[in-house]
This record gives C-alpha cells, structure tokens and sequence, in this order.
C-alpha cells in the first residue's frame, strides 16, 4: 500500500468532520505483521489476499466508532515497517496518544523486535501514550511459532494490555480499536456518573482467544 502522502484524506467521517477532537493513533511494527491489512479490516470489514505490498512512508484513515452511546474520532496512522522509513515514521510518535504495536504470531523476529520498537516508543512518545501490544496472524495455527502465553508474559512484563489479533478473519480487530477509543474518551472527559475504567480489565474480559494451538 502506497501512502507516501500524510495529508491524504483516506475515507472515514465524510464533509464536516471535526479534525480538532481527532484522537491520533499509530500502528506500528516490523515490516509484514499486518498493520495496513488490520486496519483494511477495521475500516473496510474485509481482507484482501495476495502478495504483500509493503507500505512506503506514512498514510491516515479517519474513522468515527460509537463507544458508551458517544461517537469518538479516531485518526488512524499506518506506518512502514521497513527499517528505512523509521526516521519518517519517528517523528509521528510525538502526537499519537495511541500505539498498536503488533508482531507476527508466525515470525519470531518480528516478536524479539519488540523490546526494541517499545524503546524507541519510550524515546519518541507521550509519556501517557496508551500502548497496546497485538500478536497478529492468530488465524495460521499451523505456522505458529509464538505461544499466546509468550505474548502475554511480554505484555504483562511492560504493563501493556494484549491480544491476538487476526487482519483475516476479523478476529478481535474491532475490539482493539473500540478498547483504544475508549481509553481515549475515557481519559477526554470522565462524566461524573462513569464508573473508572480499566484497559487492561476491559481487553481481557472481552477479548476471544484462538480455539486451538495457544501453546507451540
Ligand atoms: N493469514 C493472515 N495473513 C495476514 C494477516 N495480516 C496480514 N496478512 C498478510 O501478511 C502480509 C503483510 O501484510 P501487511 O498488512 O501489508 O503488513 P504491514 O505490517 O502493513 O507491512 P509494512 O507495510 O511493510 O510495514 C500480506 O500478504 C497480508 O495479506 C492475518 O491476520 N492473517
């Protein structure tokens, strides 16, 4: 996917959109975990298979969700994994209040890069940057080669909510979005009347786990 043009307009509220309340969130991750395939799924509901066109720069989807009967703004930044886009990519961490930052259930390297893509997060970010760690690919048990518990034990290490995602068959796709965007509502403006909320509480309760294979 070729989003080489940040001030791209990419489908989303429609004429009248707000851009000032916009919350900005960032995928990131190494180069062919799905991020741009994710995010297809979240906006457009579909996949689209074939062979991998990596991103080239940075691009944004806006995107209007319904949490709590309120509607929340989010502007969505896909980012290119490739490492010769970091210096690029870098630079859009100081905005974001989110990060998904997914890694490849299939590929290990893309797992041990993890540890490095939350220091250069912890270097380039908010520090209340809300972070959520996704294990992406959950629909190819066969080629598995991270446990669901691995990804647990990092997340849980770093203090960051976790799931595993799948850009193919929608598994759990929307929920991370709708779990980020109701942080950032949350964090917005707390109605006096609105229990306290807790990400990690809420992903966990809510999120589905693969029917099989959570061990290699
Ligand atoms: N089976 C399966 N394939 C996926 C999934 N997500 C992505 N893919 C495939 O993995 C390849 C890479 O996906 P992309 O979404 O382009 O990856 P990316 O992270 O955006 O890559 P960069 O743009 O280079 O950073 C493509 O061939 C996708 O079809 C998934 O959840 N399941």
């Amino acid at each position: 996917m070729d989003l080489q043009r940040p001030d791209s307009y990419q489908g989303g509220a429609g004429p009248g959109f707000d851009e000032h309340v916009l919350h900005k969130t960032i995928l990131v991750g190494d180069s062919g975990v799905g991020k741009t395939s994710l995010l297809v799924q979240f906006d457009q509901g579909k996949f689209i298979p074939g062979s991998f066109s990596a991103t080239v720069g940075i691009g944004f989807t806006n995107k209007v969700v319904t949490v709590d009967g309120m509607r929340v703004k989010l502007q969505i930044w896909d980012t290119a994994g490739q490492e010769r886009f970091r210096s690029v990519t870098h630079a859009y961490y100081r905005d974001a209040q989110a990060l998904l930052l997914l890694y490849d259930i299939t590929n290990k390297a893309s797992f041990d890069n993890i540890r490095a893509w939350l220091t250069e997060i912890h270097e380039c970010a908010q520090r209340d940057v809300v972070i959520m760690l996704l294990g992406n690919k959950a629909d190819v048990s066969s080629e598995r080669v991270i446990s669901s518990e691995d990804g647990e034990t990092l997340a849980r290490e770093y203090g960051v909510p976790f799931m595993e995602t799948s850009a193919k068959t929608g598994m759990n796709v929307e929920l991370a979005f709708l779990a980020i965007a109701k942080e950032l509502k949350y964090r917005a403006g707390r109605q006096a009347d609105e229990p306290s909320f807790q990400l990690r509480d809420y992903v966990e309760s809510q999120k589905k786990r693969p029917s099989c294979c959570s061990f290699v």
